[in-house]
């Protein structure tokens, strides 16, 4: 093979990752891993974290690789997605799928032989509600889309907990109910900034059915339910100072941001404060994770 070949294939397998959605794919995968490492009271077996970790990472790609598939007219007409590959044509569509199936069978096969059968039916169904449920019929039909479809979005830490347990304990549904109530505020405070993107891609976002100010109480009244239920660990004795001194700080960042972006009168600062807070979300969610994380092995040190 000639350098120059060699150099076209490269830049084609970057293109086909970049189906995958890889930033937002880290941060499904760390909370996965988070599940997987909180499970027991010992660290699991290196080659189980490995296999359910790049089990659950093929699969999330591969589903969003289908979102990208199924999505090409909207993405045509929205700003932020204008340069995604099957867009550009820098990557074609039977490539895309056939590179979406290979990843998603290659993942499912690695969690059904390595891990357990029951991690691998929870992320085919987490694979459905995101590329089928969402995507195909929910996102285009109501502005409640991101409320039920945050469900597969919330999936990870029940995956990562079942790899390593076989089992689906109230520890693992207490991680899927925050990382579900904090989806809809995480979404609508980019939907707030973009919604010229897509009124004009023809989608019923929140902040266009039903107006800006109808939007930011709905972030803030989101937030107030996330701060209660990231108080849940506590509650349960499952986490302890550590996780609650970082919460009392995380929330107060979130809440005081959803505060003043539902005071503001002025549209302009409304949307860089969503836009602000929509970073601020993405921080939120990883330093949350870590600090159940850190605050699990600090209580198993000092036990
Ligand atoms: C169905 C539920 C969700 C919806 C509709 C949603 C929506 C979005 C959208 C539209 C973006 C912008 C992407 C871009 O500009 O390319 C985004 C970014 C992001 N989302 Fe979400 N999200 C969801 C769930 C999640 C979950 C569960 C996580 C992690 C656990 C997550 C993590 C992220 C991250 C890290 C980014 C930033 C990516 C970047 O920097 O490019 N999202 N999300
Ligand atoms: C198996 C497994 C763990 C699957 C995870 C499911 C998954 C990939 C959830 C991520 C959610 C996500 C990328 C939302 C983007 O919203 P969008 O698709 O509406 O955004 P867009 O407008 O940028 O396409």
């Amino acid at each position: 093979m000639t350098a120059l070949a060699l150099s076209r294939s490269a830049a084609q397998l970057s293109e086909l990752f970049k189906l995958g959605k890889p930033r937002v794919i880290v941060l499904i995968v760390f909370c996965a891993v988070v599940g997987m490492l909180l499970a027991g009271p010992t660290v699991p077996a290196f080659s189980l974290i490995l296999a359910a970790t790049a089990g659950i990472a093929l699969v999330a790609s591969g589903a969003a690789a289908f979102n990208c598939l199924i999505e090409v007219e909207r993405d045509s007409n929205m700003r932020r997605t204008e340069q995604r590959p099957l867009v550009k044509g820098s990557v074609r569509p039977g490539d895309a799928l056939i590179y979406a199936l290979l990843t998603t069978a290659l993942g499912l096969w690695m969690l059904g032989a390595w891990v357990n059968m029951l991690t691998m039916w929870l992320t085919l169904a987490t694979f459905f509600g995101y590329a089928v449920i969402y995507t195909r019929l929910l996102k285009g039909a109501t502005p409640q889309n991101i409320v039920i479809g945050g469900a597969s979005g919330a999936m990870p830490p029940i995956l990562g907990w079942a790899a390593v347990t076989g089992s689906v304990p109230a520890e693992a549904m207490l991680l899927f109910l925050i990382i579900y109530t904090w989806t809809p505020p995480h979404f609508w405070a980019l939907a707030i900034y973009r919604r010229a993107d897509y009124a004009k891609a023809g989608l019923p976002m929140l902040p266009i059915t039903h107006g800006l100010a109808f939007t930011r109480l709905s972030i803030l009244l989101y937030a107030a339910i996330l701060a209660a239920v990231t108080a849940l660990p506590l509650a349960i004795g499952m986490s302890g100072w550590l996780y609650g001194m970082s919460i009392a700080i995380l929330n107060t960042g979130f809440l005081s941001r959803a505060f003043k972006l539902w005071q503001e009168e002025k549209e302009v600062e409304g949307d860089l404060i969503a836009r602000e807070l929509f970073k601020y979300s993405i921080k939120y969610l990883a330093y949350l994770f870590a600090a159940l994380l850190l605050d699990h092995w600090l209580m198993v040190l000092l036990a």
